[in-house]
């Protein structure tokens, strides 16, 4: 368990590239921000390029993209890719079929080094039947660690679904985190925040993406964890608050004891 990626995020500042929704921008470049990367949010397909070339991870976001955005995608994709950038997918919402379209021309374009997603999202990925709802994970009763491996298989790449267990998959190792809570889930951008987190960590363990996304998740779901115990009510303004002071100050210490009696 490698928890000092932590401790290089922090001493690297790897610059991560985003493009992000505008729902979630601002929690996105903080949660970058707070665990010691270092956020760019960038739009002009001119300066992809020299922007991309500053940057350590990338990662992509489809909560809100406009259709005359998707050249502008399609060339930060390749261009990370060119450039051998740790590339992230949020495919939000992917089970509606405009969508869904998009992000599986995508895929077949640019290679991902990591998709996350919710239940839903990886679900409508596998082709695995799944009532998703919008942006949240919805219902269903697919064996969520083979969903996840599927995808990881049909793409090539490192996938994490999301939710009360993260599922990890390579499509060769498996894992899970248990931890977390559930003011995660009310808080919009919870995901977002992951997703390019997962860009961060990866930018610091080029040599090892599976353990890059274990201790993403690992890491965020315990800090939120410790939050919600020193949070009295289920207060989502104030939890989005705790958590990115929380992972400014969080310690790989601290994250070791809160994980020492369950993994
Ligand atoms: N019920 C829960 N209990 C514990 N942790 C949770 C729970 N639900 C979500 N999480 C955690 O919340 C984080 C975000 O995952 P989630 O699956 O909610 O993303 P999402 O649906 O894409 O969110 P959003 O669309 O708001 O960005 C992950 O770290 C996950 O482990
Ligand atoms: C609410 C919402 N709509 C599109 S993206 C988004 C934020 C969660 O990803
Ligand atoms: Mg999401």
């Amino acid at each position: 368990m490698q928890l000092e990626l932590l401790d290089r995020i922090r001493s690297e500042n790897p610059v991560i590239f985003n493009i992000s929704n505008y729902i979630t921008v601002q929690d996105v470049a903080n949660g970058l921000n707070s665990i010691g990367a270092s956020p760019i949010m960038p739009s002009a397909i001119e300066e992809a390029s020299e922007m991309l070339q500053i940057s350590s991870g990338a990662a992509i976001n489809m909560g809100s993209f406009r259709s005359n955005e998707l050249p502008y995608i399609e060339k930060v994709g390749q261009l990370a890719n060119d450039l051998n950038i740790p590339l992230v997918l949020d495919p939000v919402a992917v089970a509606m079929p405009y969508r869904q379209k998009v992000v599986t021309n995508l895929l077949d374009h640019i290679h991902f080094d990591f998709i996350r997603g919710n239940a839903g999202e990886i679900a409508a990925l596998a082709g695995i039947k799944w009532q998703a709802k919008g942006i949240d994970a919805g219902d269903g009763s697919a064996d969520l660690a083979e969903v996840a491996k599927k995808v990881a298989k049909r793409y090539n790449c490192t996938v994490v679904l999301s939710g009360p267990t993260d599922y990890i998959s390579d499509g060769t190792h498996d894992t899970t985190v248990t931890h977390g809570t559930p003011l995660f889930q009310i808080h919009v951008g919870s995901g977002d925040i992951l997703s390019s987190l997962i860009a961060a960590f990866a930018a610091v363990s080029k040599d090892n993406y599976f353990e890059a996304a274990r201790m993403a998740c690992l890491i965020f779901a315990t800090t939120g964890e410790i939050v919600a115990n020193e949070l009295v009510d289920e207060k989502p303004g104030s939890f989005i608050v705790a958590l990115l002071d929380k992972l400014h100050l969080v310690t790989t210490k601290e994250i070791a004891d809160q994980i020492t009696m369950e993994d």
